[in-house]
């Protein structure tokens, strides 16, 4: 059949702030009264659904069954940390074809804490946060983990308060060790322990084009900075989540990575941020006006120019030029993550010139930097790969050496 489409967003998204207007605690005062009048009868244990999962799916639906979501509960999974799913059926029948439960050896690697390079630190104002132990290098592993919890996000708004519910049945059914890291990561406003955890660490990815709620608990002690020092990669086919230095990190240096879009200026930024709770004070937000100002205008800059590099119709005025400045205001800026991609757009942007001696350097450098940080890794390597090899028969070359020269004539013969 199909592959499942699985999509990640890669950072914590607007779904969590739809979860937060929802989970004050006046609605989990009310959740709690409505859960007084269940008892265990009023849930469902579907028998014919246990296929795969080590525990009875718990279901409920809605009252015409239009919606149904289920608890599915793997507590083997990734080597005995365990996962649940709390999603509707016919995607946790697809998710079972996934790598990441047909193949125990994808798993074999991570979740590996033993001797990482880093240690929990507080800091003042932000919680805990990982500190480097040892000097990392542009491409070092980090921590790669899979998730113990995944929310489909409208079983939550089916009815909240059995949505709580359930919530902690997923919880409940994975072992003392799994729920101790759990418990470890932060929660930011009081009221549920499990729902507030959620709504403070959970990143938020699609399956089936269903948001859903990805709880990683390492990743979820990582700090946010504006100006992050590692990027990071989740495979939609394993589900680990792996991060990586973007850039040296000296020891003793905290490890931050991003929740949000860091090509916005800082007063969106802490807009955003603040629907985590915090006013962010990172290495980028807490400079001068002077500076900011400078930033954000370097911001504006990049969205530009990569919107017409990115531009592929024949109106494009797209120019190598402007790829080369990209690059440099990437490095001004401190965007390391997005090197790869610069080294991208400058290497379509050479090729669509005819200039494949430069091409073929920006697309060797892309590919060394590491191209993107989502689950199309693969695709744009291999497109990559073949401009590297065969630029003249990539589909870029002279595309806009054409259309200029096409444009150019148009303008002479008066048309
Ligand atoms: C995913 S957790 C990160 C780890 C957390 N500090 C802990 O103690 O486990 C997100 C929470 O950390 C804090 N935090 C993260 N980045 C911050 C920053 N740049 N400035 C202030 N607080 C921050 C906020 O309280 C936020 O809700």
């Amino acid at each position: 059949g199909q592959p499942l489409d699985v999509n990640f967003q890669a950072n914590f998204t607007e779904i969590a702030e739809k979860v937060k207007v929802n989970s004050t605690e006046k609605v989990l005062a009310a959740a709690l009264d409505v859960l007084e009048g269940f008892d265990d009868e009023d849930f469902l244990q579907d028998d014919s659904r246990s296929g795969y999962w080590t525990h009875e799916p718990e279901c409920i639906h809605n009252d015409d069954h239009s919606e149904e979501y289920c608890v599915y509960t793997d507590k083997t999974f990734a080597r005995g940390r365990g996962i649940s799913f709390f999603t509707s059926p016919t995607i946790a029948a697809r998710v079972v074809e996934l790598s990441a439960f047909t193949d125990s050896a994808v798993h074999e690697d991570v979740n590996n804490f033993e001797d990482p390079p880093w240690e929990i630190r507080n800091v003042p104002g932000r919680g805990n946060g990982l500190f480097a132990t040892r000097t990392l290098h542009r491409g070092d592993l980090i921590l790669a983990d899979t998730p113990v919890g995944v929310f489909q996000s409208d079983a939550f708004f089916l009815d909240y308060a059995i949505g709580y519910r359930y919530l902690h049945t997923a919880f409940d059914r994975l072992s003392d060790a799994t729920k101790d890291i759990v418990m470890r990561t932060a929660a930011h406003s009081p009221g549920d322990p499990y729902m507030e955890r959620i709504n403070t660490n959970a990143f938020a990815g699609d399956f089936e084009g269903a948001p859903h709620f990805l709880f990683y608990p390492e990743t979820a002690l990582m700090n946010h900075d504006c100006r992050p020092n590692t990027l990071y990669h989740h495979d939609t086919n394993t589900l680990v989540h792996s991060t990586y230095a973007s850039r040296t990190i000296l020891l003793g240096e905290e490890i931050t990575i991003t929740y949000i879009n860091i090509l916005e200026p800082r007063s969106e930024r802490r807009q955003v941020l603040n629907r985590w709770g915090f006013e962010c004070q990172c290495s980028l937000c807490s400079r001068s006006n002077a500076e900011i100002n400078h930033s954000d205008s370097r911001i504006r800059k990049i969205n530009t120019l990569q919107t017409q590099l990115s531009d592929w119709t024949e109106n494009s005025i797209a120019t190598p030029a402007m790829a080369e400045d990209l690059l440099l205001l990437y490095e001004e800026e401190h965007i390391h993550a997005a090197k790869g991609i610069g080294h991208m757009l400058a290497a379509l942007a050479y090729n669509a010139e005819g200039d494949i001696s430069l091409a073929k350097k920006h697309a060797k450098l892309a590919l060394e930097s590491g191209v993107v940080t989502d689950g199309s890794k693969e695709a744009d390597e291999n497109d990559l790969e073949a401009m590297r090899k065969s630029p003249k028969s990539h589909w870029s070359y002279l595309v806009r050496k054409k259309q200029r020269q096409e444009r150019e004539r148009s303008v002479k013969s008066g048309r």
